[in-house]
């Protein structure tokens, strides 16, 4: 399969990374598209049968063209793509928000998917939900559940308009976690450890939590019972927690996320 990539910044080029560990696409099958002249030079190391800057009737060559670019910018994109796309191209759209309809209407082409991934994708660990338009037919599809599968578990939606949710909840996710680590370190910081040490405990424990969660024959809420010893340490912790509002807190954000893909897509 040859593939080209409209913008060849983080995800993007996780995905390309992915494709070839799996040997699912030839290094000299890939076009990539980058306008960072700063990406664009670190590109060269990949060794791409073509690196360019611009959108040019090459792109016509390749069976699928994977759109990685923000969603700000896809109205530069739409404009170079429209006259160079061929119908039985397979366009491949990783953009929060960006409807496809909207991608259909823009570049006058029906084929299109629509995927939201999340950044574990660079270690094979994401997780990506898809939907397709009507005009993708089975084995079009089949063959990019391959592909989107090199980077992790995959989940097909009937419906795309929940999209904007998966951008919310799992797209958007790794930057939740990283936060509350962050926020654990910083504790851990002001009760006097150096840095390396209170990172070590923090990250260990939420390993060790994580495979707890996926390992143990219990509810989160007898996870916690089984740490939170009454009259303890965890249960001072989890009243403050209750009192400021952390996981409203949380969820009115993941809410504002979801909001803000559904504006994303009106431009
Ligand atoms: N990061 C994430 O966790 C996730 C991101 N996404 C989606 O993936 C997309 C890409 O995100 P991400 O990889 O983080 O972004 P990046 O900024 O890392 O990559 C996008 C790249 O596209 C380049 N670019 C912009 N316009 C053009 C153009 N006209 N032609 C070619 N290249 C162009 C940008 O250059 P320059 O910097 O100069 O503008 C940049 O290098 C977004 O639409 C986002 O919504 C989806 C899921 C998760
Ligand atoms: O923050 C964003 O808009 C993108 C979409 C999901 C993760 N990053």
């Amino acid at each position: 399969m040859k593939i080209a990539i409209i913008g060849c910044g983080n995800m993007g080029m996780a995905f390309a990374r992915a494709f070839l560990k799996f040997d699912l696409v030839k290094k000299e099958d890939f076009l990539l598209v980058e306008k960072s002249p700063e990406r664009m030079e670190s590109l060269r190391g990949f060794q791409p049968g073509v690196l360019t800057g611009i959108i040019g009737p090459q792109i016509a060559d390749y069976d699928l063209v994977i759109l990685s670019v923000k969603p700000q910018d896809y109205s530069l994109v739409q404009e170079s793509l429209r006259s160079v796309i061929k119908p039985g191209q397979v366009v491949f759209s990783i953009m929060a928000g960006i409807p496809i309809s909207l991608i259909q209407q823009t570049l006058n082409h029906q084929e299109v998917i629509r995927a939201m991934p999340n950044t574990p994708a660079m270690l094979g660990m994401g997780i990506t939900a898809y939907a397709a338009s009507p005009e993708v037919d089975m084995n079009q599809l089949r063959k990019i559940e391959n592909l989107i599968n090199a980077t992790g578990r995959s989940v097909f939606l009937e419906d795309e308009a929940q999209l904007d949710a998966v951008t919310a909840l799992s797209g958007s996710g790794p930057a939740y976690f990283f936060y509350i680590v962050k926020a654990m370190i910083e504790a851990g910081k002001q009760m006097g450890f150096e840095e390396s040490v209170a990172s070590l405990l923090v990250k260990q424990t939420m390993l060790g939590s994580f495979h707890l969660i996926n390992t143990a024959d219990r509810s989160l809420d007898e996870l916690i019972k089984a740490v939170a010893s009454k009259g303890g340490t965890t249960e001072a912790a989890l009243r403050q927690f209750e009192e400021g509002g952390t996981a409203d807190s949380l969820i009115r954000g993941i809410h504002a996320a979801q909001q803000r893909a559904t504006e994303l897509s009106n431009g």
